[in-house]
């Protein structure tokens, strides 16, 4: 048997890349670990913990080489993760050719979409890199950062076009606190994860604005089938929308307070400027950048999403919060 270590690349210095890293570590793997911040990489590598997320996760020296060079991260590895936020992944990987992620099987860890041209991370990662489709996969599933740094069990979905692939991706991603299992449903997946952030912006508004328990199950109800409605438009396949990599993660970014999209949209319904929401958080919303995309896209399909909608009025053009609410109030069922 083959007991050489797994190579991976992991490219993201937050809290998802830390918790992926601690995930792998559990497993027989080698990690080359890309950060832009070369003072971090620094503290890393000196102290074995990131200093801007997650610092209480050890990060293990001997399977952990953390680099700021993206070209020496990439060398000679089998596995690529991306886990940097939608809106910077371009400029994190802008020194890269296709020729740097020949062979390599590309895992999009990233819920968000690339803002400038509306494009799923997969896709643009085929577009860009020349990546084919059967090296492509993502990570999706209810699963807080947070709660992998304090080894609570969780569960991973690992969707692809080539179920082989998502299968050894998911092998490397189980290990005593997380369950991994391989889907065949990528965009399916990849845009349920992109439009659950959404949906949790608008609980947190909704939550800020003093709206209770009662309101928030009626809003979620109805937002998974707008998801529905969406994913089902853009990428018809028969798919159950009750899995934990739809529903679960809808539920998880809806309701816990580890949520950035929730925080986010709670600070906005309390009234806080968008710019003083994304000063007051050190972390990215990813459903910030995602409601425009949708609300884009939705001009080409005329699928009938008045939470995005809602959302989208309140952060892109200055509507009202409680009244955009007041207006969405008389739409649920
Ligand atoms: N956190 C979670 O629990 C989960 C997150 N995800 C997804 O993972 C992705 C990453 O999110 P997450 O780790 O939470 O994000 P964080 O907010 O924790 O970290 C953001 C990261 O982006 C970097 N960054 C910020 N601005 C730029 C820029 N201009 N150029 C390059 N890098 C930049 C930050 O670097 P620096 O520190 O140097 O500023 C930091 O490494 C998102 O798509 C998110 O939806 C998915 C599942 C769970
Ligand atoms: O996707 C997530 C949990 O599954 C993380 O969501 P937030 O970015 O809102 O924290």
């Amino acid at each position: 048997m083959d007991n050489q270590p797994v190579r991976i690349t992991v490219v993201g210095g937050g809290s998802w890349a830390t918790a992926i890293i601690k995930i792998l570590s559990e497993n027989n793997v080698n990690i080359r670990w890309w950060l832009r911040n070369e003072a971090d990489a620094n503290h890393i590598k000196k102290f074995h913990h990131n200093p801007g997320y997650l610092s209480d996760v050890r990060i293990s020296p001997r399977k952990v080489r953390v680099c700021t060079r993206i070209r020496d991260a990439f060398r000679q590895s089998e596995y690529v993760i991306l886990a940097v936020p939608a809106a910077f992944i371009a400029d994190a990987l802008s020194p890269l050719t296709a020729k740097d992620f020949a062979g390599k099987c590309v895992i999009s860890a990233i819920k968000g979409m690339i803002p400038d041209n509306n494009q799923l991370v997969t896709d643009w990662v085929t577009d860009q890199y020349g990546v084919p489709a059967d090296h492509v996969a993502v990570i999706a599933g209810p699963c807080h950062a947070e709660e992998v740094a304090l080894e609570k069990q969780s569960y991973l979905t690992i969707g692809s076009a080539g179920p082989d692939s998502a299968g050894a991706v998911a092998g490397l991603l189980t290990c005593r606190f997380v369950q991994a299992s391989p889907l065949d449903d990528i965009y399916g997946i990849e845009y349920s994860a992109v439009m659950k952030n959404i949906i949790a912006l608008a609980c947190g508004i909704t939550h800020g604005l003093g709206y209770g328990d009662n309101f928030q199950a009626v809003l979620v109800s109805n937002a998974m089938q707008e998801i529905k409605r969406f994913v089902d438009a853009v990428y018809p396949k028969h798919r159950d929308l009750s899995g934990s990599a739809y529903l679960g993660d809808l539920l998880v970014t809806a309701y816990s307070p580890f949520s950035r999209n929730r925080t986010f949209g709670n600070l906005i319904g309390r009234g806080y400027t968008i710019q003083s929401a994304q000063a007051e958080m050190k972390m990215i919303a990813e459903g910030y950048y995602a409601v425009k995309s949708i609300h884009e896209m939705n001009r080409q399909y005329g699928v009938s999403m008045p939470i995005t909608e809602a959302v989208y009025q309140i952060l892109y053009e200055g509507a009202s919060p409680v009244a955009e609410m007041n207006e969405l109030k008389g739409k649920l069922k």
